[in-house]
This record gives C-alpha cells, sequence and structure tokens, in this order.
C-alpha cells in the first residue's frame, strides 16, 4: 500500500507518542469506537492534527479540551442568544408597549432635549455628541464672563474677539443611534434611536432620499400610559426653559410643507419675551388690545361663539407709518398670552394659495399668525390674457388676425405662453380672494389671533378688512413728546438684574436617569401687562448707569467715567430731551436709533438732539432718504 506523507505522518515520526506519564492523548477514537473531538476537528480542520499533536508533545498540553470547551460555550451562546431572542419577541408582543417619535414632529426635539440633560449625569458609554445652535441671548443667559471694552495705556480700544467661540460652546450629549436603557421615576424603558431614509420626490420629475429619526420608547406592561408620562414630562422640561420666550415660526420649506401636519411650520427664533412696557403706545390703545384678545382667548368664550354659530376667530389690523412698534406690539402681545407667533410673507414666492390655506389648517389651538405688510403682497393680480399676442410682421399672426384657421405651431406657442404666464402668475403670490377665503373660509382655522400690519391702510381692499376678518384696528403714529419722554428714561434707565431664561439644570451623580428637573429653578414669567395710571407710565427703577463704558466722541477714545443718573436729574434731563422733539415727526424707531447711538451718555444726547432734529427737518423736506445726521 502506498504510504501517504503529510505532515501529520512527519510530526508523528518525529514525536513518538509517549508511553509513560499521565499525558494522554484524547485518543482519536473513544473507546466504544465513536468519534472523539479530535478526529472530528481533525476532519473539519486542515492541520489540525499536526498542531494538536506538536502542542500535545511539547507542552503536554492537549488543545482539544480547550477548542471543546470554546465550541459548547459558542454553541450555548447561540441557542441562549436564539431562545433569548424568542423570549424577547413574545414578550415585546405581548407584555411590553411602545411608543414612536419621528422626526419630523416636535415632540422629538423634547425627547432630545430631556435625554441630552439626564445623559449629561448618566453614566452612558453610547452618546452622540452635538454642537448645539445658541442664539445671542442663550449665550448671554450661560455663565460666562462678560466682556468688557478696554484702553490700553495708549489710548487704544481692544477690540471684543470671539473667534473661538465655537470652541468654548459645550457640546450636547445624546443617547447614539441604537438601543439603550433607563430608569426614570422606577420604570425601566427602553430606548431605540435609529435613522430611516426617507423618498422623497422633490417635484419636477425629482427626487431624494432623505434620512429620518425614530425614537421608539418602550416599557414592560400592557399600557402605554408610563411612556406617555415620560413624552409630557419631557415637554414639560422642555418649556419650563421657554416659557420667557416667544417662538417665532415660520412656514417650512416647500418640500417638507407638502406632508402637513405641525411640520408645515418651523421655529426660526425664540427670543425672551418682550415687556409689554417696553412697547411705547397710548395706553388706553394698548389695554384695549390686551383686554380684547385675553377676552377672546378665553375658553368660555369659545363656547360662547360656538353656541351663537359664529366663527371663533378674531382678526386685528395695525397699520401706522414705518417703525412705530406694529411688530413690537405683537411680540409683547405674544410674551403677554405665551403664545407662539407664526409669521407669513405673502411674497414668498414659492407660496401658493393651496400651501396658505394648509399652512392655516396645521396651526396650533392659539396662536398669533402674523401677516406683515399685507397692502404690499402681490394680493391684485392681472387677469390671464387670452388672446395670443401677435407680432407685426409675423405672417402667421397676419393669418389669424385675418380669421384664419389655428395651426400646430400657433396652438404651441399659444400653450406656451399661457404656461409662461400661469409660472409668472404663481410667483406673484396670493390672491385677493385665495386670502379671504384662506381667512375666514369655511375651512379656516379657529382660536387663532391674525394680526396683519401695513404701512398703507387706504390700499386696502375693503372686503379685507370688513368685520369678521378685522375686528379690531390699532392706529400707530410717530412719537408724541410724552412717549419720546418715556423712550428716553427707558433707554437709560438701570437694567434689571440679569435673569436667567435659561432653565439652569441642578446636577446629578445619580448613575440612572431619574426625574431631577427642579420646578422651582425655572424661570422669570414674562412681565405682565401695564395698566394705565393717571400719571401716564412710570416703569422700572429710574436711575440711569453708564459704567465702563468706551466712547469714541469727536474721533477721540473715551473711558467713561462711570456715571450714576438718580431718578430725579433722569427724569429731569428725559423733559429736556423731550422738549426738542417735535410731536408726531418722528417715528419711534427714529429717535431709539439716535439714543443707541448715545446709549451710555444720556447728557451727550440732550446736547445733541437740537441739531439731530433740525439735520432730519432738512432730510425729510428733501424728501431724502440717506440721513446725514445719526
Ligand atoms: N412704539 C414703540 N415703542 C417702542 N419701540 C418702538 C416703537 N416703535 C418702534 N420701536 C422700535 O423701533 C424698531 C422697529 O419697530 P417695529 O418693527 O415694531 O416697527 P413697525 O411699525 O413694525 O415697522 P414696519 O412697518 O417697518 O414693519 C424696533 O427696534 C422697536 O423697538
Amino acid at each position: 500500500m502506498k504510504q501517504k506523507i503529510g505532515i501529520g505522518n512527519i510530526l508523528e515520526s518525529a514525536f513518538p507518542p509517549r508511553s509513560t506519564g499521565n499525558i494522554s492523548d484524547s485518543s482519536s477514537s473513544l473507546p466504544g469506537g465513536g468519534l472523539s473531538p479530535t478526529t472530528l476537528l481533525e476532519t473539519f480542520v486542515p492541520g489540525y492534527g499536526a498542531i494538536h499533536k506538536f502542542l500535545l508533545f511539547s507542552f503536554g498540553f492537549d488543545v482539544t479540551v480547550l477548542v471543546s470547551l470554546g465550541v459548547v460555550l459558542w454553541l450555548s451562546g447561540r441557542i441562549f442568544r436564539s431562545v433569548w431572542t424568542v423570549i424577547y419577541a413574545t414578550v415585546a408582543s405581548n407584555y411590553m408597549a411602545e411608543i414612536t417619535v419621528s422626526s419630523t414632529d416636535e415632540i422629538h426635539a423634547h425627547l432630545i432635549a430631556f435625554l441630552a440633560h439626564q445623559y449629561k449625569i448618566n453614566s452612558s458609554r453610547r452618546l452622540m455628541a452635538e454642537t448645539p445652535s445658541k442664539s445671542a441671548w442663550e449665550l448671554d443667559n450661560e455663565d460666562t464672563e462678560t466682556p468688557e471694552t478696554t484702553v490700553d495705556a495708549e489710548g487704544n480700544i481692544k477690540w471684543l474677539n470671539f473667534s473661538n467661540q465655537e470652541a468654548k460652546s459645550q457640546p450636547r450629549f445624546t443617547p447614539a443611534i441604537g438601543s439603550h436603557n433607563f430608569w426614570h421615576k422606577g420604570t425601566y424603558f427602553q430606548l431605540r434611536r435609529k435613522e430611516v431614509a426617507m423618498f422623497d420626490e422633490l417635484g419636477g420629475g425629482a427626487a431624494a432620499f432623505k434620512d429620518k429619526e425614530l425614537l421608539t420608547l418602550s416599557c414592560f406592561g400592557r399600557s402605554t400610559e408610563p411612556i406617555k408620562k415620560l413624552i409630557q414630562h419631557a415637554k414639560a422640561h422642555y418649556h419650563l426653559g421657554h416659557n420667557a420666550k416667544t417662538v417665532i415660526k415660520r412656514p417650512a420649506p416647500k418640500d417638507m410643507r407638502r406632508f402637513g401636519g405641525r411640520g408645515s411650520w418651523v421655529k426660526i427664533a425664540e427670543r425672551p419675551c418682550r415687556p409689554m412696557k417696553t412697547v411705547v403706545l397710548d395706553e388706553e390703545r394698548k389695554m384695549d388690545v390686551l383686554a380684547d384678545i385675553n377676552e377672546y382667548l378665553n375658553p368660555a368664550t369659545a363656547r360662547w361663539y360656538a353656541n351663537r354659530g359664529i366663527p371663533y376667530r378674531r382678526g386685528y389690523l395695525f397699520y401706522g407709518p414705518p417703525g412705530t412698534g406694529k411688530t413690537s406690539l405683537t411680540f409683547a402681545l405674544a410674551g403677554v398670552f405665551g403664545l407662539d407667533i407664526h409669521v407669513v410673507s405673502l411674497l414668498e414666492p414659492t407660496l401658493t394659495e393651496e400651501e396658505l390655506g394648509m399652512l392655516f389648517t396645521n396651526l396650533p389651538a392659539r396662536c398669533i399668525v402674523l401677516l406683515e405688510d399685507i397692502d404690499t403682497a402681490g394680493l391684485i393680480r392681472e387677469p390671464i390674457s387670452d388672446k395670443v399676442e401677435v407680432k407685426k410682421g409675423d405672417e402667421e399672426g397676419e393669418g389669424k388676425r385675418r380669421g384664419e384657421d389655428w395651426n400646430v405651431v400657433d396652438l404651441t406657442k399659444a400653450l406656451k405662453k399661457a404656461n409662461q404666464l400661469s409660472e409668472e402668475e404663481k410667483k406673484k403670490g396670493i390672491s385677493l380672494s385665495g386670502l379671504l377665503n384662506i381667512i375666514d373660509g369655511v375651512a379656516s382655522h379657529e382660536g387663532r389671533v391674525l394680526v396683519m400690519t401695513t404701512n398703507h391702510p387706504e390700499k386696502l381692499d375693503e372686503a379685507l378688512i370688513r368685520p369678521g376678518r378685522v375686528d379690531h384696528q390699532v392706529a400707530f403714529g410717530n412719537a408724541t413728546q410724552l412717549q419720546v419722554n418715556e423712550l428716553f428714561e427707558r433707554m437709560y434707565t438701570n437694567d434689571l438684574p440679569r435673569t436667567k431664561l435659561i432653565i439652569s439644570h441642578p446636577s446629578s451623580s445619580s448613575p440612572t436617569i431619574t426625574g431631577t428637573t427642579n420646578e422651582k429653578d425655572v424661570f422669570t414669567p414674562p412681565l405682565t401687562p401695564v395698566k394705565s395710571t393717571a400719571n401716564g407710565i412710570a416703569y422700572g427703577t429710574a436711575s440711569g448707569s453708564a459704567k465702563g463704558a468706551v466712547v469714541v466722541a469727536n474721533g477721540k477714545v473715551e473711558k467713561m467715567k462711570d456715571e450714576e443718573l438718580g431718578a430725579e436729574e433722569l427724569r429731569e434731563i428725559a423733559g429736556r430731551f423731550a422738549e426738542q422733539v417735535p410731536d408726531d415727526m418722528f417715528s419711534p424707531a427714529e429717535i431709539q436709533g439716535f439714543l443707541l447711538k448715545r446709549k451710555k451718555d444720556p447728557r451727550r444726547a440732550v446736547m445733541e438732539v437740537g441739531s439731530w432734529v433740525e439735520g432730519m427737518k432738512e432730510v425729510k423736506r428733501r424728501g431724502g432718504k440717506v440721513v446725514t445726521v445719526q
């Protein structure tokens, strides 16, 4: 028989089996004649026999024992995992409740913010780091040192520098994509965060995949109640820090608004509430609007409207010259009533009537809708001409004029022209009838406060401002001397102590996620509406200061002396300032602009206002737009 020459045989001759000692080869076959693990491994793993023998004879170590143990453990692991998957799937489908939240809904943002806060204190090993985008307000509310402009020995200003601002900002940590577990208020939750690609038709035949995120929260039990409570808690947590702010929303980009729902509106900004007292307006007018909206928003009023079959809607028209406080009052109202502002520009070229209608139906139950400058919106449309323009000398055209039949070329041209016109039409915006329908058509949203502003009320169509569409009109005008006085006092009044508008979260060393939001540690509520007093308006502490400021006056850099103005003195110089400004000549925005340039120097403002008034009078007389005095 021909002998096989293999590495096994060579090793066998090199390392003959030991006859003594306690080392025994785990024989190739078992006593009963069955297959031993070594034989099996030799059969399936090429070269195993040689390695086995080498280790056995060199070190007296039977590697088969180790390999067998490994295989057994691996198999047990697989079996356990399969069994666990089946058990888990059974438990999950029968004894676990879950709620899924999509990133297209704002609850997603609330949950992520809540989890980010919780994960700051949790020792999770899988986190996602994000650089949160912060507004100037939020940065101001952080515990950062307020930098001060200073002047060096040679009189050079040391300019503020924010170059490494991003690097300094604290990252936000949220649970990474995948599964996480956590405890909250004694309940065990599972969180699955995953990204899904969404096929999105962009219109015009184009399409793209977009990432959408899904958050699935689950807990043991057959009720989703604990998850609902958690979501409610996350929402409350989110709003704790935002109650003192006004959220401004605008229509989402075209491709997002197609899906409708709350995703049709996107938050574009969040600002500290504007205190009502900072809007300089006749007190009676201000109180009228406040009382009217307060009455309208009362839940009992909705019932009252319903019982009488009156649509539950209220519209306001704020009209007056530019810079007289129309937008400012809207923001202040939003702060007082804690409403979000939904701003719509009728000039938005991509906005069609249908979409505007859809946007209105997706408004929250109570909110302010701000339609600015309604007179400038393309409300008046030229009717589409059904005639085809004919060039002089165009033979086919001439033929048509002579009443001859249309040919294919004519028809194509006509269709093209009609299409072009309708495209232009679309760009023109919303038609008046479309807008009227949206404001109070049968399908129009109820519960919202609609504020329309205009600089030219005379240009508005009567139908637009008839009762039912506009229920309350407020006239804004240039500043009276009393209002100028008020603006001056407001400008130089001491700042209120810096209030934290962002919630400061208590730290905790707890390794589990627990509800740690301290409800006391919340926010300063927006300042309440003012009351008319017989003596007019007197807000805040009437004393001014200009500490450590740097001013550039007459081309010279000066470090201002710390200056405190007593209440009496401030009132006195405010009076002197107001005396020099003629009644109803300048808008509050113009006065504010003048004062802002001298914001640390009230006396200089009093000194320079006379020449500013003269210069501005001249500019206005000439009808110029570029100011020569500032
Ligand atoms: N009545 C006012 N009280 C306090 N500040 C005012 C007043 N009017 C204008 N301002 C200031 O002037 C600036 C512009 O005001 P705002 O945008 O409210 O004017 P507007 O009437 O809406 O102007 P436009 O018609 O051009 O939109 C703001 O910074 C605001 O603080």
